[in-house]
């Protein structure tokens, strides 16, 4: 176990150590599969890298793939973490955070992939990734994931056309309907981004995850696989938010979302940010991206933008009426986007207004925010193994700087807020409940009220 057990009444992090268990078999067999897909994605943009920098494209292609290979040969024989050696702004942080890990693990063995904090070491390999690339400068721009995340916009046209028609449904009356109808859209909308984030492509090693059919459809039949479902409680921190406006409208005046994947998961997300707006119950929305290529599939601003680009030139009335309708809320600012590096550091938020005041004072202007995906819960908890039923205060550690909801898949061993029994009850029908992206969570805290 990790030395920060000792740390007082906080469980240890969940990490490789433990032979078998998730994050072992993610260290031992899912990471290394994604390295060799990054390779190879490299290695078959050759000729584009020849034409765009002739020699020089190609010497850096060679450098990029002889130093990731070096990373997945590291990695593979549990070498020591190295310090990064390039200078992006977060480069002295992430060198620091090492030295903090070594202390806390003690002098006795160095800081590596499969003795340290799973959370940390995963998060590092795709900081390593950037870096291999940011070494090479001429392909530094290069987003070795983003022929997958616009292929999972692509491949889920279907269900993005039948969740795009429906929005337009709801927007098309929404001045008549009454607070229950409200609801009931708001609660399909928060379930349909929660399902959006079964089709990560990290869980699936990059292989296709997704969204063939209409999400719509299958919500009803995927309601008892919602462990905690806390919507109610979502809708009553938003309701309590509202106050008369300039516009003269009664609106509460920010949400923030914290994105996760691109592809099908960001137009669920899209699609319910944009009926917080039309519906009058929020003013703004402030999403949250990566600023470096994360996790496979996470939005960068480059995605972002293209997905909306890409709505609004498909040609269907009412994809391309939703993303000329997301332009112009950017345009006019009702909607942001930010990206800031501590969502890609590997720190847990707990940590957040120490490591971070400038972002968690932003988030502190939030009426709500919305932490989308497994990642993010992962933090939040801080990736411990906690007790099914401790609450999930209790695993926030403080983080609180505003209402806030996790909309999460389970795709890693952690399950806080569960009633006694419940964890014991579903390891006995479905041993792999945690891992599977089968069961959910609507998870909401209320610092305000506590
Ligand atoms: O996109 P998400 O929902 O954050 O999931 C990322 C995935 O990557 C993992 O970190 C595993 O590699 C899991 O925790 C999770 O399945
Ligand atoms: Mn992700």
């Amino acid at each position: 176990m990790a030395a920060d057990q000792t740390m007082h009444g906080v469980p240890p992090s969940l990490s490789a150590r433990v032979v078998g268990s998730f994050a072992y078999l993610t260290i031992r067999d899912r990471l290394p599969t994604i390295l060799t897909k990054v390779v190879d994605t490299i290695h078959r943009n050759k000729n584009k890298f020849f034409e765009e920098y002739g020699e020089a494209g190609i010497q850096a292609e060679k450098q990029a793939i002889s130093l990731l290979s070096k990373l997945r040969n590291e990695l593979q024989t549990d070498k020591p973490v190295l310090a990064l050696t390039d200078c992006l702004p977060d480069t002295d942080s992430w060198n620091q955070y090492l030295e903090r890990q070594q202390r806390l693990q003690g002098d006795q063995e160095s800081v590596s992939w499969f003795k340290s904090p799973w959370l940390y070491v995963e998060c590092y390999m795709y900081r390593r990734i950037h870096e291999a690339l940011l070494l090479n400068p001429p392909i530094s721009d290069f987003d070795v994931f983003n022929e997958g995340k616009t292929q999972g916009f692509t491949e889920s046209s279907q269900a993005v056309m039948s969740l795009c028609t429906y929005l337009e449904g709801i927007n098309n009356n929404i001045e008549e309907l009454s607070k229950n109808q409200l609801f009931e859209h708001f609660s399909k909308l928060m379930q349909v981004s929660l399902w959006g984030n079964k089709c990560d492509l990290s869980i699936s090693a990059g292989q296709e995850n997704f969204q063939k059919t209409s999400p719509l459809d299958s919500l009803y039949s995927l309601l008892p696989f919602i462990l905690v479902d806390d919507t109610k409680r979502v809708w009553s921190a938003l309701i309590s938010a509202q106050r008369p406006r300039e516009s003269g409208k009664t609106t509460a005046d920010r949400v923030d979302i914290v994105l996760d994947n691109a592809g099908f998961e960001l137009v669920t997300d899209l699609v319910l940010a944009d009926f917080l707006v039309s519906s009058g119950l929020a003013r703004q929305i402030h999403f949250h991206g990566k600023s470096i290529p994360w996790f496979v599939s996470d939005v960068t601003a480059k995605d972002f933008q293209w997905t909306i680009r890409q709505a609004m030139a498909t040609n269907h009335k009412w994809v391309s009426k939703c993303g000329v309708q997301w332009q112009r809320y950017l345009k006019e600012g009702m909607w942001c986007y930010h990206d800031h590096p501590f969502w890609t550091q590997p720190h847990e938020f707990c940590d957040m207004a120490a490591d971070a005041p400038d972002l968690y004072t932003t988030l502190q202007g939030a009426d709500l925010v919305l932490f989308k995906g497994d990642l993010n819960y992962r933090k939040l908890t801080g990736d411990r193994y906690w007790e099914h039923t401790v609450s999930f205060e209790t695993a926030l550690r403080g983080f609180g700087p505003a209402p806030l909801c996790s909309l999460r898949t389970l795709k890693a061993n952690i399950q806080v807020g569960l009633q006694p029994g419940q964890g014991e009850k579903l390891t006995s029908q479905d041993p792999s409940w945690m891992t599977s992206g089968k069961y959910a969570v609507i998870q909401f805290h209320n610092p305000k009220s506590e």
